[in-house]
């Protein structure tokens, strides 16, 4: 039970929108497809689902080649950004489709309907009008209509970008809990590394048609491959070994987030290692602050508690947050 693509191109006339990309995904493994806007991640994914031809390479299912399988014959579930729900329809007569187009019987439809209904957190809204629903819920009736015929593999494009910021964050959560009860085998497209790394067992990183890193979250997050994907995974600030080693103890090229610099606490006890800082300026962030710091001759970024309240001058000691440092280069893509 796997899917795998094997040197894998996409063009678009002169546009090579995907090139070479090789990759598996295995029964029960959640792959996230994460680069910026433009990468090639969503033609990949059509590829795989069949919505695009493949101009070089194949993408197999347990070593059959797909390319001349239809799409409707794939048994792939497909979810996208704006959910594409039929208007027409109510609830159930959505998520009941792809069992219908397989003739399941009624009594079974209803039953499965009912129970993949209860599974994304909508129970009882079987009558309801989808135009009706918020976009969370629509969301929801996708994700329900694509999973309902059991498919093999689900492909999700961009399937929570169409939300606000907080719903996103609560329905990244559902959706992975999902995906792990239920055992579904996905490749989910995102440019959002929170959500990838939210619902992917492994991050497959995208940039201008390849792909440049593939690994789990917490490897791509500490060890990106390059300059770039760090810069793309939020470090802004990219140290050279010797300065790295001076501000944190590692000689390699470092990246470094905002969070990786945090403020200690006065008094005695706190981490080992310290670094003395200037305030420059503060900003109040959702729940920090944000502080811009002399360090040396350099200027950095760090983070405080939000009852902080220092002014420009004041003395500031930081420990560096391993989680805010990414050493690049070290792994292989
Ligand atoms: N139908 C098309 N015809 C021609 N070029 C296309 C077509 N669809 C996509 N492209 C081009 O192919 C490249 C990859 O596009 P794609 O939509 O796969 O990127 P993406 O990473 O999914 O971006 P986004 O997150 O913005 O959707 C881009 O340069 C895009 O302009």
């Amino acid at each position: 039970m796997s899917l795998r693509l094997n040197g894998v191109d996409v063009r678009y006339g002169d546009v090579e929108a995907v090139s070479g990309v090789d990759l598996e995904v295995a029964g029960g493994e959640v792959v996230a497809l994460l680069g910026p806007s433009g990468c090639g991640k969503s033609t990949l994914l059509r590829a795989v689902a069949g919505l695009e031809r493949v101009s070089a390479g194949a993408v197999t299912w347990d070593g059959t080649d797909l390319a001349g399988t239809p799409v409707h014959r794939r048994g792939f579930g497909l979810v996208f950004q704006d959910g594409q729900l039929f208007p027409h329809r109510d609830v159930a007569g959505n998520v009941a489709f792809g069992l219908r187009m397989r003739g399941a019987a009624r009594g079974e439809r209803d039953k499965r309907v009912a129970e993949l209904l209860e599974l994304v957190g909508l129970g009882g809204y079987q009558r309801r009008r989808v135009t009706e629903l918020s976009g969370g819920e629509q969301q929801r009736v996708a994700l329900a209509r694509a999973l309902a015929p059991d498919p093999r593999l689900l492909l999700l494009d961009e399937p929570l970008s169409a939300l606000d910021r907080s719903l996103r964050e609560q329905l990244a959560l559902d959706l992975a809990r999902l995906l792990r009860e239920t055992g579904a085998t996905a490749l989910v497209v995102t440019h959002d590394h929170d959500e990838a790394f939210t619902l992917a067992d492994r991050v497959a990183v995208m940039r201008a048609g390849r792909l440049r890193q593939t690994g789990p979250p917490a490897r791509v997050w500490r060890e990106p491959v390059d300059v770039e994907t760090a810069r793309f995974l939020g470090c802004g600030v990219v140290l050279a070994p010797e300065a790295a080693e001076r501000l944190v103890g590692v000689r390699a090229r470092v990246g470094l987030r905002e969070t990786a610099l945090r403020v200690v606490p006065d008094g005695p006890g706190g981490p080992g290692s310290v670094l003395d800082a200037v305030v420059l300026g503060r900003v109040h962030r959702r729940d920090h602050v944000r502080l811009l710091v002399r360090i040396g001759d350099d200027e950095f970024d760090a983070v405080g508690p939000v009852v902080g309240t220092w002014e420009p001058g004041d003395r500031v000691r930081l420990a560096v947050d391993q989680d805010g440092v990414a050493v690049i280069g070290s792994a292989t893509g």
